[in-house]
């Protein structure tokens, strides 16, 4: 039996919730779960240095397959040494497989059995992308945890349509497995999916499980269904996969989401939406979010958030940044991503001590009185 590229430690369940307090172990280090993973899409966390990312307590960070296989290309990165060489980032990193990055991007055409054919959203070439295809582009960027290529159906899809949508991104899980060249180093994860269907989410989880994955992803979700119906599917879906492999939400959020994800058993989430809102200026702070381009914080010299002890609220003010930010100056975007990303990694870090203590449900009930 050879020894799995990623493995979950389980060190502590919370008394009172489904949370539960981990570790993951990749061939680029090991990381404490629950985690939020920032967002590098084309091998860049926007706007922030490795150094800054390890900084503020980063352990693995997300890369597109998509992305890079339009550009730069995944053969010039394999011949960079890898995501992590190309990047100078050495801790962990996690691919995409572009499914859901073709849905949402390109112009599609259409989905068969084979796979998937669209059109490049750079320059409208056509293109084909299957398991196969996917696998071999993640397996070329060397990313310590790949995703498996599926199909994310739109949450308010027919049960009929979700039930082949679903049947189909197992058999294509099926055909990634076989096509992964290295899984001692790099762990296949699998995506359960269904909608907001129950027995389809039963019986995707159920399909995966039976491939034994080292890790399965909830796909299908933070696609426009409120926060109740995802709160609702987790609440069906996370019992469904094994206690000892970890789970990872996929493109979750917000600090509620977060806390909420956390509490019915997710491990890890990712989002571009710290770095995204931070570059229209809008700021995440411990009594909601903060548009610091906004009039009344032109001679407002506290920092973004009082209770915060980022590198941006230790230096600069409400009034500089939003100086920087209506002046175009790029280190405004630096300091309004740097700061959301502390944000979010520094509520994992809360969140993971509340856990330890067993006060997970109080520190959600004080989170929420002042976050609002
Ligand atoms: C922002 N909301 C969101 N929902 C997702 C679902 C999938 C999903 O169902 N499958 C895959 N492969 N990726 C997803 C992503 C991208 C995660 N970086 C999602 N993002």
């Amino acid at each position: 039996m050879t020894t799995p590229a990623v493995t979950y430690n389980l060190i502590k369940k919370d008394k009172h919730t489904g949370a539960r307090l981990g570790q993951i172990t990749t061939p680029h280090g090991t990381f404490d779960t629950p985690m939020f993973m920032p967002v590098g899409t084309q091998a860049s966390v926007k706007a922030m240095a490795p150094e800054e990312l390890k900084e503020m307590g980063a352990g693995v960070i997300l890369a597109n397959t998509y992305h890079l296989w339009l550009r730069p290309g995944e053969d010039l990165v394999e011949e960079a040494g890898g995501l992590h060489q190309f990047m100078n980032w050495d801790q962990g990193i996690l691919t995409d497989s572009g499914g859901f990055q073709v849905f949402s991007l390109a112009e599609l055409r259409n989905i068969t059995e084979e796979g998937v054919h669209f059109k490049n959203h750079l320059n409208g070439q056509k293109l084909f992308l299957s398991p196969e295809k996917a696998i071999a582009i993640e397996n070329a960027l060397g990313a310590d945890i790949m995703m498996s290529f599926d199909e994310c159906p739109p949450f308010f899809e027919s049960y009929d349509y979700i039930k082949k949508s679903i049947e189909r991104t197992s058999r294509w899980a099926e055909r990634g497995l076989r096509a992964h060249k290295n899984p001692q180093t790099q762990a296949l994860f699998g995506i359960v999916q269904g909608g907001g269907h129950k027995a389809l989410r039963e019986q995707s989880a159920r399909d995966l499980v039976s491939l034994d994955f080292p890790g399965y992803s909830i796909g299908g979700l933070s696609v426009g269904e409120s926060k109740a119906e995802m709160n609702h599917v987790l609440d069906f879906t996370t019992p469904l996969l094994p206690e000892n492999k970890p789970r990872y939400l996929m493109g979750v959020g917000s600090p509620d989401a977060l806390i909420d994800g956390v509490i019915r058993g997710v491990d890890m989430f990712d989002c571009v939406l710290p770095t995204r809102i931070a570059r229209n200026g809008t700021c995440m702070t411990s009594k909601g979010r903060l548009v610091v381009k906004n009039a009344k914080y032109a001679r407002d010299f506290r920092p973004l958030d009082e209770k915060c002890n980022c590198y941006a609220c230790r230096n600069y003010t409400r009034a500089y940044i939003r100086h920087l930010l209506k002046t175009d100056e790029i280190f405004g975007l630096r300091l309004t991503s740097y700061h959301n990303l502390y944000f979010l990694l520094d509520l994992m870090r809360k969140i993971r001590a509340a856990i330890k203590e067993d006060r997970l449900l109080d520190f959600r009930a004080e989170f929420f009185e002042e976050y609002g």
